[in-house]
């Protein structure tokens, strides 16, 4: 018996009572068991056709897991015992999630913020660093390999006996590890796209080998399969893809609120999932991760579902048609409970489902290129500033796009937010994307919710450039009804990255001005804050807001 447990309510109830017989008569769960990559419509089959791996990952997972495991056991015998990963989207956001929720330890470089990066390179004599790229041309990755390594090799450790590496058979990353000679590489099956591989190699070696139960965490997906390829009412995975693609009107803002779960993060993975899966073409679906009791939680908007991730426990045996008196917010609810095995399965499969009843392939990535080229571009010719700031203190205040944003020279940065905050649609949303150090400058986070009770609708917080690989899609591809703050900074030490023509600081401030570019380019309203002085910046736009929210 599977954990897996489903509460829909409201619009969510009634989208899946809507759609959920049709997918049921169309056989859309046992044809995606089948790999059918006609089931999203003729311009996705090429794409579907090599990306249905992850719906039966056991075969290819399974065996991995004793390699791993002995392999955990080989380091563990030479004292290394801290495992740092290197790797964006799907190929770190999975595994963050697996060891976070099983209690054990694991560096994620998911950044090219210099001081972040910086602060992970410590413990040298006890690590070993797992590269994770499925295409093996990721730029921050292969940056932050570069930079590990040569770490390793100051601190008279040979780099190739500390690196495993993590991707696809024939990738550039795969011939250089074998020329390399590293210590172990994993090809991961190529038919499984990123965001979806949480089951196969880019899940478990990095989790397996920080000591997590990847053996289990198999078990508990093994255990859902059967439920949610059956062509039946009951199917969860039909009944979850059929509550969040198939509201009508369109409820395109997923309030996810994960609080208390004891999958530590898994909104995180959802939001990638999801947001990269379905934002494309002019719509799709973007979760907004919220804390309990934030502004989101408060609201009943049309344009919004809450999903609660609850603790299977606690929810054992409930129906699908709990009563909604005990829901303390917007009667418009999904509820779902279970292992993180099972839930990585169910969401996958309500992901494919969402995107056939939304009419989209949600298996490519088509305005990440965009931003990606965008910044190389940035980085082979640095632009000049488009306009000179005004400067409010530590902090310098662009725009791009709009003007409007930054009215004078003397602006002040709560002008500029607020003139930002007023471009935000009535059925649109705010991203803060903020280029700095998500682990030691985490308290920025204080300015989501503040926001979102200030302009009245969801905000997303997203770290740069690791959230480019995930909302960044839906931001380009999705509904034009974002509005953009942009948060970057310097760092006090830059950090170069060994034989490439540019620091981390040049990187990361070429990511940020690309994706600026980009989004300017596509007429939404981009805020940008430059932190001149980095405490003292971050402590003023924090003053400024939360001025603005009292
Ligand atoms: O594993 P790779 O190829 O380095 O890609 C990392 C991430 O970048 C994307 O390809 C684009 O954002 C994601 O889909 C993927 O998870």
């Amino acid at each position: 018996m599977s954990s897996l447990s489903l509460t829909l309510i409201g619009a969510a109830r009634e989208a899946s009572d809507a759609q959920v017989p049709g997918l049921v008569d169309h056989e859309f769960a046992s044809r995606l068991a089948a790999k059918d990559h006609t089931l999203w419509g003729q311009a996705a089959e090429d794409e579907a056709a090599q990306r249905l791996g992850w719906v039966s990952p056991f075969e290819s997972s399974r065996p991995l897991v004793e390699t791993i495991v002995q392999l955990r056991q080989e380091l563990a015998a030479e004292g290394v015992d801290r495992v740092v990963l290197a790797g964006m989207g799907g190929s770190s956001l999975a595994p963050e999630v697996i060891c976070a929720s099983s209690g054990v330890d694991l560096v994620v470089l998911d950044s090219t913020d210099p001081q972040q990066v910086a602060a992970a390179l410590n413990n040298l004599q006890r690590s070993v660093l797992v590269v994770a790229s499925k295409s093996g041309s990721t730029v921050e990755t292969d940056s932050q390999r570069r930079i590990v390594q040569h770490a390793f090799h100051e601190a008279g450790i040979d780099p190739f006996s500390r690196t495993v590496v993590v991707t696809d058979p024939g990738s550039p990353m795969n011939e250089q590890a074998r020329e390399q000679g590293v210590r172990a590489v994993f090809e991961a099956d190529p038919s499984v796209g990123g965001r979806y591989s949480a089951l196969t190699a880019f899940g478990l070696v990095p989790a397996g080998l920080a000591g997590a139960d990847i053996a289990g965490l198999l078990d508990e997906a093994e255990s859902a399969i059967d439920l949610l390829i059956e062509d039946d009412a009951a199917n969860p995975g039909l009944q979850l893809g059929a509550a969040i693609g198939g509201t009508s009107p369109l409820r395109d803002k997923l309030i996810i609120a994960d609080d208390g779960s004891p999958l530590v993060g898994l909104g995180a993975w959802i939001e990638q999932l999801v947001a990269e899966s379905t934002g494309k073409e002019g719509t799709g679906l973007l979760p907004v991760i919220v804390a309990d009791g934030e502004p989101e939680l408060t609201r009943d908007a049309d344009d919004a579902l809450i999903v609660q991730i609850v603790d299977a426990d606690e929810e054992e045996g409930a129906s699908v048609d709990a009563d909604p008196t005990d829901i303390v917010v917007s009667p418009h609810v999904v509820r779902t409970g279970g292992s993180l095995g099972a839930q990585f399965l169910l969401w996958e499969v309500a992901t494919a489902v969402a995107g056939s009843l939304l009419g989209i392939n949600p298996f490519d990535q088509p305005d990440v290129e965009s931003a990606k080229v965008a910044a190389r571009g940035m980085l082979d010719s640095p632009a000049p500033a488009s306009s000179e700031p005004a400067i409010d203190q530590a902090v310098e205040i662009r725009s791009s796009g709009d003007d409007s944003l930054v009215s004078a020279s003397d602006a002040t940065v709560t002008e500029a937010v607020k003139a930002l905050l007023d471009r935000v649609p009535e059925n649109g949303y705010l991203a803060v994307m903020a280029y700095l150090d998500r682990i030691s400058e985490s308290h920025l986070e204080e300015l989501r919710p503040q926001l979102s009770a200030v302009c009245g609708r969801p905000v997303t917080f997203g770290w740069g450039p690791r959230f480019l690989h995930s909302t960044g899609q839906f931001h380009k591809g999705g509904p034009a009804v974002g509005a953009f703050l942009q948060i970057t900074t310097s760092a006090a030490e830059d950090v170069s990255v060994p034989e490439r023509p540019f620091t981390l600081s040049e990187l990361i401030a070429a990511q940020a001005s690309g994706d600026a570019k980009v989004l300017a380019d596509h007429g939404r309203p981009v805020l940008q804050l430059h932190l001149s002085d980095r405490e003292a910046g971050i402590a003023q736009v924090l003053d400024a807001i939360a001025n603005l929210a009292s």
